[in-house]
């Protein structure tokens, strides 16, 4: 299943910001409308203070794009709204104009589950002017949110050293939407599983669940608390051991493994979730061990992200699995990824060469890269990443092993005699899917394997290693050239 399921179709192209909509009104009126652009996402920072992101939302851009159309209920809505000023802001003949709209782009993106770097594009979308602006904000919405949590499952996962880790975050996800977005993307970041039944059924993603603390307190005591959790789900027996004292819930969970040995059950595992982890999880491995019943795991819970769980297993914490909720869904300490959306080239109608486009900006950390960009990436014999190379697929002159950094104008790079591919990959033509999208499955098996050859110093939490990104020369040059001839035009 795909968003079409999830969300009715009519929502997707009225999920945007209200001067794209104004603004496909003034492209419509200037003769501009059908003008070619070219715009690309990126982002300027890796999120957490981390050296990497992993790219998530593509997967579900071709949906995005075929569900884009205007309905006569949009129209009409669209039809009420008044300016300011006074009067209807847009005028009868686009609403038309817009009610026979279809989202024609051609669009490339980096599939899910690829480690992706600031300043690289991760989606490219080209068509008409007004198509390209009225999918801005929806794109963003997509691809911003879930790139960031499949980045902090990734952290999460790499602390978890190999445990499975389960998204229990909807209860504090922000909305419906986006609890279910949480769920998806943290599964191709890494979690082996979420307690979310809705992404269950709509995405396929295996559910987990345990029982909370008011199950043990509905009973007049935790052992018949247990027993009884222990016969209405004897396949899936996990109890949880903190409600009153982790010692007595371990005594109770032990003599209720040992009443399901006697009827031929297992019990699986105890949950604890206050308290200190790491001497609670000791003392309840150490108690199971010795009660006979090593096959008992340990899980845990309660406001763990990367670094409590990195700081557990240094203390030697022996435990099995991890419930990640708050920071998981809500991206703690990082709420938001800043992808944004720029314009990198334009052509006019009829015309056969683009004109590059660039924002100047005051700030150099804010100047955009122009061109029809094409990421390629270079790997060493091992196959994993030495460095991106941002390039104009246009150029015919361009040879993206030759680069200067993104950032350094000083240092460059030389990437010739390595292994190369092009991160993008067409997901849409004019407007119509390119392919069917990779599965989940899919997607979180590429996840694992690039972060596998993701150069560790590039992984770590804590200073990680910058990796290589640079702009290749040709454009590098074009880009330095576009910056010169706008500063003479501003000073003229
Ligand atoms: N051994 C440990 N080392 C590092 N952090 C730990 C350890 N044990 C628990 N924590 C973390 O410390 C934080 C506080 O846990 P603690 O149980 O003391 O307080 P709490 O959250 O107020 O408990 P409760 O959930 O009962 O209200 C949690 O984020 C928890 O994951
Ligand atoms: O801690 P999180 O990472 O968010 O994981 C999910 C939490 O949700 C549940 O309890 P809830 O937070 O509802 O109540 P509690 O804090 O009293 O346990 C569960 O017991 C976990 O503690
Ligand atoms: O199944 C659980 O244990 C669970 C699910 C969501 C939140 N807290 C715990």
């Amino acid at each position: 299943m795909s968003l079409t399921d999830a969300t009715r179709p009519t929502d997707v192209s009225l999920n945007t910001d209200l001067y794209e909509l104004t603004m496909a009104q003034g492209f419509w009126e200037s003769g501009l409308v059908d003008a070619e652009a070219c715009f690309t996402v990126f982002f300027r920072d890796a999120p957490f203070d981390g050296g990497y992101a992993i790219a998530c939302g593509t997967g579900q851009i071709a949906d995005l794009v075929e569900n884009f159309r205007y309905t006569d209920e949009d129209i009409a809505y669209l039809g009420s709204i008044q300016a300011p000023g006074g009067g209807a802001l847009f005028k009868p003949a686009f609403l038309e104009w817009l009610g026979g709209f279809a989202m024609d782009v051609d669009v490339w993106a980096v599939p899910e589950g690829q480690v992706v770097f600031p300043r690289e594009p991760l989606v490219r979308v080209q068509g008409p002017m007004a198509a390209c602006q009225l999918i801005e904000t929806a794109l963003l919405n997509l691809v911003n949110f879930q790139t960031l949590v499949a980045t902090k499952t990734a952290r999460v996962v790499q602390a978890a050293e190999g445990h499975a880790v389960s998204d229990f975050g909807l209860r504090r996800a922000q909305g419906p939407d986006g609890g279910l977005a949480v769920a998806r993307a943290s599964y191709v970041g890494g979690a082996s599983s979420t307690s979310n039944c809705l992404a269950g059924k709509i995405y396929g993603i295996p559910v987990f669940g345990t029982h909370a603390h008011s199950w043990v307190m509905a009973f007049p005591s935790e052992l018949e608390a247990f027993r009884a959790f222990a016969r209405t789900s004897p396949k899936n027996c996990v109890l949880l051991v903190d409600t009153y004292d982790v010692h007595q819930g371990v005594a109770n969970a032990i003599t209720v493994a040992k009443e399901m040995e006697a009827a031929g059950e297992r019990l699986a595992a105890v949950r604890i979730d206050s308290g200190d982890l790491a001497k609670l999880s000791k003392f309840a491995r150490r108690a199971f061990d010795e009660a006979g019943l090593p096959y008992v795991r340990v899980s845990a819970s309660n406001d763990l992200d990367e670094y409590t769980i990195q700081s557990l297993f240094a203390q030697g914490a022996p435990i099995d699995s991890f419930g990640v909720g708050t920071k998981l869904a809500t991206c703690d300490p990082q709420p938001s990824l800043g992808g944004v959306y720029k314009l990198s080239a334009v052509r006019k109608a009829g015309e056969s060469s683009w004109r590059p486009t660039m924002k100047l900006s005051e700030v150099a950390y804010k100047r955009t890269i122009p061109g029809i960009q094409q990421v390629a990436r270079f790997y060493d014999e091992a196959g994993c990443p030495v460095g991106d190379v941002i390039y104009d697929e246009t150029m015919p002159q361009a040879t993206p092993s030759a680069a200067v950094d993104v950032m350094d104008a000083e240092t460059t790079y030389d990437f010739a005699g390595y292994e190369c591919q092009d991160l993008l990959v067409p997901v849409v033509r004019g407007g119509v899917r390119a392919g069917e999208a990779p599965t989940l499955e899919e997607s979180k098996r590429a996840c694992k394997d690039a972060l596998m050859h993701l150069d560790p110093a590039v992984r770590r939490f804590l200073n990680p290693q910058v990796y290589p990104v640079g702009i290749e020369a040709e454009l590098s040059r074009l880009r330095q050239r576009l910056v010169r001839e706008e500063r003479t035009a501003q000073r003229a």
